[in-house]
């Protein structure tokens, strides 16, 4: 299937304000949420001991861990002011960052060790930090000893606040969590539904990515590894949360890359992040086998890597908002966003920013708005799809249609072909016509049909489908004749409605001329029922089936006439010598079947040489035409009559003995004497002289011929104008 061609984003635009105004107020409640509470007490970082190298800010504010697993050490002092409600005690609360542990003591008190990997129970399903409770009776000047170690670089800022404040913002955590949680498994599941619906693997890459971005940022938030089935995935540690982000800086590019169909755009830069994809998938792996030489590249690495993903992907959405693919704007401002976020998140990490809950946030939140607005931009292929599949089936319904015509067009070229040849001259435009609506009408959904030519080959025809209304056709047509010949005359097919019957059922008329040669005029009439108008492309087909119907037709005529030619004579009409001597041998075959008699009468007009010498040829034509016509007239339906040379014609009478025929002799021979002829002005006088002849057992045409010949010669010799009869022999 080809790919679908991606459309403009216009119309989302409303969406992609929706959805921008519901991040910017989550953002804006969550920095909200951040901002200090009325009941914090400042804190103050002092080194623990007199070394030289305290692990603190230059604020003051900071612990830092340096990610080599050894224990960091500060001394915290603060002034606890009295609490008046006993239920609401203070509270060292640090944001929680991966750090193996953290734990605070003083004197003999000293709070349990938290750590990042280390899940415990009774800190809520989503922690947003690690919260130590201070003994109520704690008041004035408090010092505490804070440590903490991890094997990834952070700043711990312990801030004290009251027990409600602790809550609050582990509220606010708990519900900016929820919600990038929730909104990438709806996606992860719009996404799988989208898949199976749809079969396109760009969804499947979506579901891959919604998936592995859930898993990840509950990963780097630590709650992964509050679900009770999930613990096990902390014995990775830090390498597992490295091998997770390597994981999804190679696959953010891939679902751009299909999201913004560049592969085929620039080949280079995509084999470039295809390679660069798979390298960070071995890098995950790498993280996942512990491999100890390569463990102290693997955090640049991640760095690195997360650097190129950014980049890799602006430049993607970057050059997919030029291209104005859908949500490709809204999706570059929110990689903008996320890039933008995700920096001030590891500032924040390594200290150089304070922990607010925006930058802790703000990068997941515009990642899952990202997500959200780049599904947003791959549904929009749905309709592409559907635009697809409608030029699809649109493309094969054509062609069906066309194969239809087609199959129709040579069946009917076939059938006049096969019924013309063996049609009547008469019934030759009738059938034509017949077989044009017969083959036409269905095709056309036409529920009656009418073609009329009036003078078309000198007659006026008229066929109607349905035969059972031909009266009714014929009424309708007589009250139109004159319209309708006037239309003929445009030549231009066209369509009305025509007006409601009593009934008040709508109809369609098509008129299309027949494209014959005035006088003469024709007309197809086609009615449909209903509102439904006949198309350019029916009407053109019913064009060209009267064209083909018009063709054959001429054909046809053409073919008659030159079989006409061949076997009758031109001047009379009637059959030439070949035709007679073909006829003779076919009746002579017949006769000695049938035990038959059949008598050749030879009719020679007399004296004609004078008539041309005196009258000129064109006279003598007369006659020759005359006498034909009064030698048809005389003879029965059966018998045949031909020119066997210059005025000499030939009667063949089947069944017909010596007797008989010399009686049909005598009647000839009478008839041509009493013509009553006149050439300019003067009276012509007529006879001829018959040469009878039947034939004899056993004998041939040319045998029979050779007696009536000689019979009419002894005719002649009698005297003329006289019938003679051949003996058996000729003495
Ligand atoms: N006008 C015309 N004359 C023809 C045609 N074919 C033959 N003829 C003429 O017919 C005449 C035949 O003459 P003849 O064979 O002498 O016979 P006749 O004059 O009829 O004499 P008898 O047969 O002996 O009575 C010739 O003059 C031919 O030119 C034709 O098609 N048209």
């Amino acid at each position: 299937m080809s790919v679908p061609t991606l459309r403009h984003s216009s119309r989302h635009e409303w969406l992609v304000g929706a959805c921008l105004l519901a991040l910017l107020g989550l953002l804006a409640s969550a920095v909200a949420g951040g901002l200090p509470g009325a009941e914090t007490v400042p804190v103050q970082l002092a080194p623990a001991g007199p070394g030289p190298d305290a692990p603190i800010t230059a604020d003051g504010q900071g612990l830092v861990v340096d990610g080599r697993s050894a224990d960091a050490v500060v001394r915290m002092h603060f002034t606890l002011p009295q609490r008046a409600d006993r239920d609401d005690p203070w509270v060292v609360w640090i944001e929680r960052k991966p750090v193996e542990r953290v734990q605070l003591a003083r004197d003999e008190w000293s709070s349990s060790s938290r750590g990042f990997f280390s899940p415990r129970t009774g800190v809520g399903p989503l922690p947003t930090g690690y919260a130590f409770a201070l003994p109520y009776s704690w008041q004035g000047d408090v010092d505490l000893e804070l440590r903490a170690a991890g094997d990834l670089p952070a700043v711990l800022r312990p801030r004290v606040v009251a027990n409600a404040e602790a809550w609050r913002m582990e509220r606010q955590g708990v519900a900016i969590s929820a919600t990038i949680y929730a909104s990438l498994f709806t996606l992860a599941l719009l996404a799988l539904a989208l898949f199976s619906a749809a079969r396109d693997r760009l969804f499947l890459t979506l579901f891959g990515c919604a998936t592995l971005t859930l898993i990840t940022l509950s990963a780097i938030n630590g709650h992964l590894y509050q679900v009770h089935g999930l613990r096990w995935l902390a014995a990775w540690g830090v390498q597992g949360l490295l091998a997770l982000q390597f994981l999804l800086c190679a696959s953010l590019p891939q679902l751009l890359l299909r999201y913004a169909s560049t592969r085929r755009l620039h080949p280079g830069i995509t084999r470039g992040i295809d390679i660069a994809c798979i390298a960070m998938a071995v890098l995950a792996a790498v993280c996942l086998l512990d491999l100890q030489p390569l463990v102290r590249w693997l955090l640049p690495l991640s760095l690195l890597s997360r650097a190129a993903c950014a980049l890799a992907c602006l430049w993607l959405v970057l050059d997919a908002a030029r291209r104005r693919l859908p949500m490709g704007w809204p999706l570059a401002i929110l990689a903008v966003l996320t890039i933008a976020a995700g920096t001030g998140r590891q500032l924040m990490l390594w200290g150089y920013l304070q922990d607010l809950a925006w930058l802790r946030s703000g990068e997941q939140l515009a990642l899952a708005g990202a997500m959200a607005i780049l599904a947003v931009g791959v549904i929009n292929r749905i309709s592409d799809y559907r635009d697809q599949r409608d030029r699809d089936q649109l493309a094969r319904l054509d062609s069906e249609r066309r194969m239809q015509r087609e199959a129709a067009r040579s069946d009917l070229n076939a059938a006049f072909q096969v019924k013309l040849r063996s049609c009547a001259e008469g019934d030759i435009e009738w059938t034509a016509f017949h077989l044009l609506l017969e083959h036409l009408v269905p095709l056309v959904r036409a529920g009656k049909a009418v073609v009329v030519a009036r003078g078309y080959h000198g007659r006026n025809v008229q066929v109607s489908v349905p035969a059972a209304r031909k009266a009714e056709a014929e009424a309708f047509l007589a009250k139109r004749e004159l319209s309708l010949k006037r239309h003929a005359a445009n030549g231009i097919p066209l369509q009305q409605p025509l007006s409601a019957g009593d009934d008040g059922a709508l109809a369609m008329e098509a008129l299309v001329p027949l494209p014959i040669r005035a006088p003469a005029w024709g007309m197809l009439l086609l009615e449909r029922a209903g509102g439904e108008g006949f198309t350019t492309e029916e009407l053109a087909l019913a064009g060209e089936f009267i064209r083909l119907a018009l063709v054959h037709v001429d054909q046809a005529l053409t073919a008659i006439q030159l079989r006409r030619s061949a076997e009758l004579d031109a001047l009379t009409g009637t059959f030439n010598r070949r035709t007679i001597d073909q006829w003779l041998v076919r009746s002579f075959g017949e006769a000695e079947r049938d035990g038959q008699p059949i008598s050749v009468l030879f009719v020679d007009m007399d004296h004609f040489k004078a008539i041309n010498d005196k009258y000129g040829h064109a006279c003598g034509d007369h006659c020759l035409r005359t006498v034909a016509q009064a030698l048809r007239g005389s003879l029965g339906e059966g018998d045949l009559l031909g020119r066997y040379g210059g005025e000499e014609f030939i009667a063949v009478l089947p069944a017909r003995g010596g007797a008989a025929a010399r009686m049909v002799g005598e009647q000839l021979r009478a008839d041509v004497e009493g013509l009553m002829l006149e050439w300019e002005g003067q009276p012509l006088r007529l006879t001829v002289s018959v040469g009878v002849a039947t034939r004899l057992h056993n004998e041939l045409p040319a045998e029979t011929i050779d007696r009536a010949d000689k019979a009419l010669y002894a005719a002649k010799r009698g005297g003329r104008n006289c019938v003679h009869v051949a003996p058996a022999v000729f003495s």
